[in-house]
């Protein structure tokens, strides 16, 4: 089964909490047909469907904090598996978030051809949740929690970046410009692996 998707594409999107990753994979699932999977949003269903283990991941993402790699990792290949005979690539949506969560994904699954940098300034990212949080509805979407989220990107999430430049696949996005401005960036990116 695995097999099936070792030779599809595939994008890893890393960024800061509301730096605009969900916003971007959003307009690439659009043009290029590529397959949404943002590890957030798989383990917010995996809380939404009442579950035990739902239950227990909660309490780690209220306070800002990474679940176990193995949970995350299965959860992504599962779904990658769910979409294998329809996809042309994989966009994986925020993840890594540290540098073994990446070795244990290539491991696993296969090594991403791109790193897409979605960068924006710490009070940007702060504005834009804070914003969001008006109507999210996102448990983490508030003051205390965003702060101990972006301490852990730049603790534990930034240095999958370098990790990953060695690689020379990184490919960093300006994401202060307007949304349409970024996704040029974005396009420019993808249509270079091609
Ligand atoms: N001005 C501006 N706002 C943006 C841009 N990208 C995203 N936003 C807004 O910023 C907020 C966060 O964007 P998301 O796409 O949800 O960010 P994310 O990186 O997926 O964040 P997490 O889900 O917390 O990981 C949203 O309310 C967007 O509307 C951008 O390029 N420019
Ligand atoms: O690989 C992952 C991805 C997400 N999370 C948890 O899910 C939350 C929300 O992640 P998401 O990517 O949606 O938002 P971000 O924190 O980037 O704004 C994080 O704060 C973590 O608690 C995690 O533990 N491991
Ligand atoms: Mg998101």
């Amino acid at each position: 089964m695995a097999d099936k998707i070792k030779d599809a594409k595939i994008i890893f999107v890393v960024g800061g909490p509301g730096s605009g990753k969900g916003t971007q994979c959003e307009k690439v699932v659009e043009k290029y047909g590529y397959t949404h999977l943002s590890s957030g949003d798989l383990l917010r269903a995996e809380v939404a469907s009442g579950s035990e283990r739902g239950k227990q991941l909660q309490a780690i993402m209220q306070k800002g904090e990474l679940v176990p790699l193995d949970t995350v990792l299965d959860m992504i290949k599962d779904a990658m598996i769910a979409k294998a005979d329809v996809s042309k690539g994989y966009l994986i949506d925020g993840y890594p978030r540290e540098v073994k969560q990446g070795e244990e994904f290539e491991k696993k699954i296969g090594a991403p051809a791109l790193l897409l940098y979605i960068d924006a300034k710490s009070e940007t990212m702060v504005q834009r949740l804070l914003k969001r949080g008006q109507t999210s509805g996102r448990a983490d979407d508030n003051e205390e929690t965003i702060k101990k989220r972006l301490d852990l990107y730049y603790k534990a999430t930034e240095p999958v970046i370098a990790f990953y430049e060695s690689r020379g696949i990184v490919r960093k996005i300006d994401s202060e410009l307007p949304v349409d401005e970024v996704f040029k960036q974005v396009s420019q990116a993808i249509d270079k692996l091609k």
